[in-house]
């Protein structure tokens, strides 16, 4: 698991947990970032092992995106197969309210337009394939696991499947920014997540992916309120509790499915 903004609680949810500091992992990066705990935990849920990233490294704070998802690498070492991976974004989509779940289903690389992607230079053919499609990298079966949960949890009012799409940082978008990534089809902005994604998938990995809304993304010349991180802090704690529970029934229909198979 990779825990975003302020969603470092999923980790309560782990029993007989160890916990390692980012700077005590050799060549690991450290996290900088207020509301990212910087440390890689292990546990159980529900019987099932988890390597869980509480904070994860950001292209802002200086890191290249091969270093801020080179912990998948490591998971995917250690032998984890199934990756969920949380964010906190901001909602783009006009019908997205704070508080509300979007799982992924997609995502627009628009830093790797410009050829900026974890995966630049000489491929590591351990891990995948030079060329590395896609189209199928949030998996359906996982997917399909969040819907039932959602359905289960009676979140279908706060649930929606969209595209997300990150962007460097540290600064948010300008309203011509937003417009554009309206324009592409962006549901949700964030600064994370489709790096980790790419090198996921590069590694055979089933991926599920979902955002925390933490607030509004508005892409109008004439209102003047302006996100900042303590909102999206205050969000990520307000819906910690929800979240924690989600994600435990994620797994747990995840260990069903696998002990099915
Ligand atoms: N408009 C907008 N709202 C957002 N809420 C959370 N994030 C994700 C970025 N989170 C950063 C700073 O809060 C910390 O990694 C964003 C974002 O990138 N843009």
């Amino acid at each position: 698991m990779i825990c975003g903004s302020g969603l470092g609680a999923i980790t309560d949810t782990l029993t007989q947990k160890q916990c390692f500091p980012y700077e005590e992992i050799p060549h690991f990066p450290t996290s900088t970032v207020k509301g990212h705990v910087g440390q890689m935990v292990f546990g159980y849920l529900h019987g099932v092992p988890i390597m869980c990233m509480q904070g994860r490294f950001h292209y802002y704070e200086g890191y290249p995106l091969w270093k801020c998802a080179m912990p998948v690498r490591v998971m995917k070492l250690i032998g984890v197969t199934h990756l969920i991976v949380t964010n906190a974004a901001g909602g783009l989509n006009s019908t997205y309210n704070p508080g509300d779940i979007m799982l992924m289903k997609d995502h627009v690389n628009i830093m790797g337009f410009a050829g900026n992607n974890p995966l630049q230079g000489p491929n590591d053919d351990r891990f995948g394939p030079r060329f590395l499609a896609m189209n199928k990298a949030y998996d359906k079966q996982l997917l399909a696991i969040c819907d039932e949960v959602v359905e289960e949890m009676g979140l279908q009012n706060i649930t929606h499947k969209g595209v997300y799409t990150c962007l460097g940082g540290p600064n948010y978008e300008t309203v011509a920014e937003m417009k554009l990534l309206r324009v592409l089809g962006v549901d949700a902005i964030g600064m994370s997540t489709v790096h980790e994604v790419i090198t996921a998938r590069h590694c055979d990995m089933k991926i599920v992916a979902f955002s925390l809304i933490t607030n509004r993304c508005v892409d109008d010349y004439d209102d003047h309120t302006e996100v900042n991180h303590e909102e999206v802090m205050v969000t990520g704690k307000r819906m910690e509790g929800l979240l924690k529970e989600f994600v435990s029934r994620i797994v747990s229909r995840i260990k069903e499915t696998f002990e099915d198979a």
